[in-house]
């Protein structure tokens, strides 16, 4: 087991975001989480990230506890995530943007960036652009190295977040709505790099709306409605269940 939430709730004033939610993930398994709009599921990996403490409930991640870490915490063990809306440094390049997600993985900090003149810091220097490269090369990205982030086409920009997010050596891979606003090729191209990713023993939690595309990559899914675990099984039996079809019907299907 990678990844467990045990009981977890967060209140933000009188709303009730998630309510008791308990659930965890195998190593290398691709798991969809899935709700109606509100259901609480960009919470969830929020709280997961540590940008939310819960108001009860653990965290686990490789059997440690990370309930209440800082998310650079949480990024430094092992969970790397995309976001809902893109957020990329468009005035850098695209190695560059890759490049500072190596440096979270990496030892050369700002102490390490004043004194770039020691040999060892410079190697580590080369081994980051290098693996950051890699990261580039995994996503289809390489061709565009040098290019501004901000005239990436926007599929490629949703492939630069995933370089990103792989660049810190991730045992866990956060993706959050990565297919909204692709087109049919681009979601194809989008399927084929999450299975490779898995390929390489990465485990993929991901919050997605694009039914077909959670049906077919899934290994299994989490459903959840106004905060709470209403469903979990495979992509059939969570499709055929009485409750999910009911909390879709009543709120209307993306
Ligand atoms: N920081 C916050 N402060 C107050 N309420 C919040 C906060 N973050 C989320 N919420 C509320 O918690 C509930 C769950 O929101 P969340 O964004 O997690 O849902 P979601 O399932 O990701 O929805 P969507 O599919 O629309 O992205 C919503 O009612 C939302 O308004």
């Amino acid at each position: 087991m990678v990844l467990k939430l045990e009981d977890i709730s967060i209140h933000f004033g009188g709303l009730i975001a998630v309510n008791h939610f308990s659930m965890e993930i195998q190593k290398a398994e691709i798991l969809s989480l899935i709700g109606p709009n509100g259901a609480g599921k960009s919470t969830i990996f929020n709280l997961i990230s540590g940008i939310y403490n819960p108001t009860r409930g653990k965290i686990i991640f490789d059997g440690r506890e990370i309930t209440n870490l800082k998310p650079y915490a949480v990024a430094a063990r092992g969970i790397g995530r995309t976001f809902q809306t893109i957020h990329l440094f468009n005035e850098l390049t695209v190695f560059e943007n890759v490049l500072i997600g190596a440096h979270t993985c990496g030892k050369v900090n700002f102490l390490g960036a004043m004194f770039k003149f020691l040999p060892g810091i410079q190697k580590e220097e080369r081994e980051l652009a290098e693996w950051a490269v890699q990261c580039l090369n995994q996503v289809g990205l390489l061709e565009k190295q040098t290019e501004l982030a901000k005239n990436l086409s926007y599929g490629e920009q949703r492939r630069l977040e995933i370089a990103r997010a792989l660049a810190l050596k991730p045992r866990l891979l956060l993706l959050d709505e990565p297919a909204a606003g692709m087109n049919p090729q681009e979601k194809k191209e989008l399927m084929e790099l999450v299975q490779s990713i898995r390929q390489s023993g990465i485990t993929i939690f991901l919050v997605e709306h694009d039914m077909k595309f959670v049906m077919n990559i899934s290994d299994r899914v989490v459903v959840l409605d106004y905060g709470a675990k209403i469903a979990e099984g495979t992509p059939e039996t969570v499709r055929k269940d009485r409750k999910v079809i009911e909390a879709y019907l009543g709120k209307g299907v993306n």
